[in-house]
C-alpha cells in the first residue's frame, strides 16, 4: 500500500487555509479602497468588478470555514480573481501597471493549488495576459520597446520558475517527513500511524466494494532470551529480518507494519479469515524456518499471531486489533509457534488451512504454557 496523497493533502491543508485566507482578506481590502478610488474617478465597470469581488471573497470566506475541499474553494476563488485582473487589463480607461499584477498569479496558484494545477494556471493566465497586452498596445510602439518588454517577460519566467521549484521542493520535504513519521526506523517497515491512516481507508474501500478486510498481529516468541542471550545487537538483526520475511510474504496491495517492539500487524485487503489464516502460515512457517547469522551464530526464532476480520470482529481498528492480540495471546498459551483464528472461522480446503479440534488454526506447537 503505497502512501498516499491524501495525507499530503491533508498535511498541506493548513498552510493553504491560512494563504487562502489572507488573499481573501487582501481581497476585501484592496477591493473596498479601489471601488472608491475608480467611483471616484467615474470608471464605474472596474468599481463594479471589485465590488463584486469583495462579495464573492466574503462568501468563499464563509465556506471555507469547515469545508473538506479546500482546493477546490481555491479554484473556484482563484478563477473569478483572475477573470477580474483580465477584465481590468481590457478596459480602456484602466492604467498600464494593472498588467503588473499578473506576477502575484504564479506565487498564489503554486501556493494555493501545488504544482501541477500552479504551473497549469499560471501559464494559461499569463498567456492570456501577454496577449492581451500586445493586443491592447498594438498601436503604441513606445509601450512595445523591445528592452522592457525582454524585462518584463524575464521577471515573470522567474517568478513562476522560483515559485514552481520552492512547491516542488516543499512537496517532496513534506512527504519525505510523512514517511518518516510513518515509518519504523529500526524495520524500515510502517508503524502504528500509517497502519491506521491505511485501515481507515481500506475499510471504506471493502464497504463499499463488499470485500472481506483481514489483520493479522504477529509477536516473537521468548524474544526476550535472544537479546539477553546475544545482545541488544542481535535482537534487532533478527527484528530486521522478520521484516524482510514478511514482506516477502505479502502482495503489494497488503500492509505489514510494526506495531511496537516485537509486535508486528499485516492489513490484508481483500482476504477472509481462511485466505488470511493461508497467508499467516506462510509467514509462520518462513520465520520458523529462518536462520540469522550472527557472529558466528545462527539465530533462529517463532513466531505467534491472531487474525481478526472486518465485520465478524468488529468494524474499527481498535476492536480488530484487541480480537487479534487476544487470540495472538492464546496462540501463546497454547504452546507458541501457531496462529489462532476466530472461532467461527470457515476455513479453505488448503491443508495449511485446515482446522484443528477446536477450529482454531495451529499450525505447530510447543509445550502450551500455563
Ligand atoms: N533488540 C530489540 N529488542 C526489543 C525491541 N523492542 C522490544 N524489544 C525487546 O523485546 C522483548 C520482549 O519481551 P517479552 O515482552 O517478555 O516477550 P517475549 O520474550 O518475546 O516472550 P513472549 O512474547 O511471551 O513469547 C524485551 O526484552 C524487549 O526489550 C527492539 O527494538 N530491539
Amino acid at each position: 500500500m503505497e502512501l498516499q496523497k491524501d495525507s499530503t493533502r491533508s498535511l498541506g491543508r493548513p498552510y493553504r487555509k491560512a494563504v487562502l485566507k489572507a488573499l481573501l482578506n487582501l481581497t476585501i481590502f484592496a477591493g473596498v479602497l479601489f471601488s472608491a478610488l475608480n467611483l471616484q474617478k467615474g470608471r464605474w465597470e472596474l468599481a463594479l468588478a471589485e465590488i463584486g469581488m469583495v462579495l464573492f471573497a466574503i462568501f468563499v470566506m464563509q465556506a471555507i470555514r469547515k469545508t473538506e475541499h479546500l482546493e477546490r474553494w481555491a479554484i473556484i476563488f482563484l478563477l473569478p480573481f483572475c477573470a477580474t485582473m483580465l477584465f481590468s487589463m481590457m478596459l480602456p480607461t484602466s492604467s498600464v501597471t494593472v498588467f503588473g499584477w499578473v506576477l502575484i498569479i504564479p506565487i498564489l496558484s503554486h501556493l494555493l493549488l501545488g504544482r501541477h494545477l500552479g504551473l497549469i494556471l499560471s501559464g494559461i493566465f499569463m498567456t492570456l495576459t501577454a496577449a492581451l497586452f500586445l493586443y491592447k498596445h498594438q498601436d503604441q510602439p513606445e509601450m512595445l520597446a523591445a528592452l522592457p518588454i525582454a524585462n518584463t517577460v524575464l521577471i515573470g519566467i522567474c517568478i513562476l520558475a522560483f515559485s514552481h521549484v520552492y512547491e516542488v521542493t516543499r512537496e517532496r520535504s513534506e512527504l519525505r517527513l510523512l514517511e518518516l513519521a510513518q515509518t519504523d526506523a529500526l524495520t524500515g517497515l510502517p508503524n502504528r500511524i500509517r497502519l491506521k491512516e491505511s485501515f481507515e481507508r481500506e475499510c471504506k474501500r471493502a464497504s463499499r466494494d463488499r470485500t472481506p478486510f483481514s489483520l493479522i498481529v504477529l509477536d516473537l516468541d521468548h524474544f526476550k532470551t535472544i537479546n539477553d542471550d546475544y545482545g541488544h545487537e542481535a535482537g534487532d538483526l533478527l527484528l530486521r529480518r522478520v521484516a524482510d520475511t514478511l514482506r516477502q510474504c505479502l502482495r503489494a496491495s497488503d500492509l505489514p507494519a510494526r506495531l511496537g517492539g516485537e509486535e508486528f500487524g499485516v492489513l490484508l485487503t481483500n482476504t477472509n479469515t481462511a485466505q488470511a489464516a493461508e497467508v499467516s502460515e506462510k509467514i509462520r512457517s518462513r520465520i520458523e524456518s529462518m536462520e540469522v547469522g550472527f557472529e558466528g551464530q545462527a539465530l533462529k526464532v517463532t513466531v505467534s499471531g491472531g487474525i481478526a476480520e472486518l465485520g465478524v470482529d468488529g468494524d474499527s481498528l481498535r476492536s480488530l486489533l484487541r480480537e487479534a492480540d487476544n487470540r495472538m495471546y492464546e496462540a501463546k498459551a497454547a504452546g507458541r509457534n501457531q496462529v489462532m483464528l476466530p472461532p467461527s472461522a470457515e476455513l479453505s480446503p488448503d491443508p495449511l488451512a485446515q482446522p484443528e479440534a477446536t477450529s482454531r488454526h495451529q499450525t505447530h506447537s510447543e509445550t502450551p504454557d500455563h
